[in-house]
């Protein structure tokens, strides 16, 4: 047979997989799943942005509100601080020079870094997550790997100003030793990259063998599946979940206070609000407004980085019922 001829073969339609066979069987029954990103580039800048951020981090809280303010009562962009457990900055669009005290030129260097950081771990994980929500349709069978493209298409690069962001967040935190907690949930979105340095973040194992306690006792599973979380974690978020048709779990975690304290960076890739989801896209019927099933998954959700007053009144409110998640 002669060699084919390379100008008139077409290039695949998408690249070859990222995730290796095992790699999907873990994440689709599991939900979470390690991963080793040590010989790659983005693993340089996720190093850097811890430093950087630590450096950040140091400055005094009144300074680091005003540098990236929040809207009071919003978590989801700027400079939070949880009295006695956590601190984070979370980025959801480039953030735009708003300091009423003119920052010092070491302040300014110290945020171009860090936002410069953000800015390029932000595009890497979600190059990363798109690439593997394509993995996970074609290893599924029941979705089509292109159905993501519109649902995430705007987060795949920071957006550029607050009316061109979605839900998608990057998010750095400290939390406090002995006191930073975050109450066990399912995160809301597609998919989340954690990094850890320090111990404290753990995930449900749905698979692992029962505890002689669960042998003993089968109504009333024990709590000692939390298992410790590794270097980099992918977790799967309810909208993964719902869109799949229940067949990918979402992964149940927590984070529970060490004596060394900890610090994260978080990427929750999120769909984008201002899209309509075709179900056929994946294996159902009809369609639904991004924005509608969004609500609906948030709906009786305790945010565990709020404040704790809000935490709790929204755990009173759900007592009847509903979940921590
Ligand atoms: O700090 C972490 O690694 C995870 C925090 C978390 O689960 C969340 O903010 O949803
Ligand atoms: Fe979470």
């Amino acid at each position: 047979m002669s060699a084919p001829d390379l100008d008139t073969v077409a290039a695949p339609s998408r690249p070859p997989p990222l995730l290796t066979e095992a790699q999907l069987q873990q994440i689709c029954r599991q939900g979470y799943l390690d991963l080793d990103l040590a010989s790659t580039a983005v693993y340089k800048d996720l190093d850097g942005l811890f430093a950087n951020s630590s450096t950040f981090l140091d400055l005094p809280t009144e300074r680091k509100a005003q540098l990236y303010p929040s809207i009071p009562g919003d978590t989801e962009h700027g400079y939070s601080h949880i009295p006695d457990e956590k601190e984070f900055l979370t980025l959801r669009y480039r953030p735009s020079a708003q300091c009423t005290e003119k920052p010092s030129d070491e302040e300014e260097r110290v945020c171009a870094d860090l936002e410069g950081l953000m800015e390029r771990v932000w595009n890497d994980l979600a190059r990363l997550l798109h690439r593997m929500l394509h993995d996970i349709s074609a290893y599924l069978g029941s979705i089509d790997p292109s159905a993501w493209d519109p649902l995430i298409s705007e987060s795949l690069q920071l957006p550029s100003s607050r009316e061109a962001a979605t839900p998608t967040l990057l998010r750095v935190f400290r939390y406090y030793a002995e006191r930073g907690v975050a109450e066990p949930h399912r995160d809301l979105g597609l998919l989340t990259v954690c990094v850890t340095r320090g111990k404290g973040l753990q995930l449900w194992d749905r698979l692992g063998p029962p505890s002689p306690k669960e042998e003993a006792d089968r109504s009333r599973p024990s709590q000692d599946r939390w298992r410790d979380a590794g270097e980099i974690t992918v977790m799967v978020g309810d909208t993964l979940r719902v869109l799949s048709g229940n067949r990918v779990p979402a992964a149940a975690h927590r984070v529970i206070a060490t004596d060394k304290g900890r610090s994260s960076i978080v990427f929750a890739l999120r769909s984008s609000l201002r899209s309509t989801i075709d179900l056929e896209d994946f294996g159902g019927y009809g369609q639904v407004k991004a924005r509608v099933l969004w609500n609906e998954i948030r709906k009786s959700r305790v945010n565990v980085n709020a404040q704790r007053d809000a935490r709790e009144e929204q755990i009173a409110k759900n007592r009847k019922g509903a979940s921590i998640a």
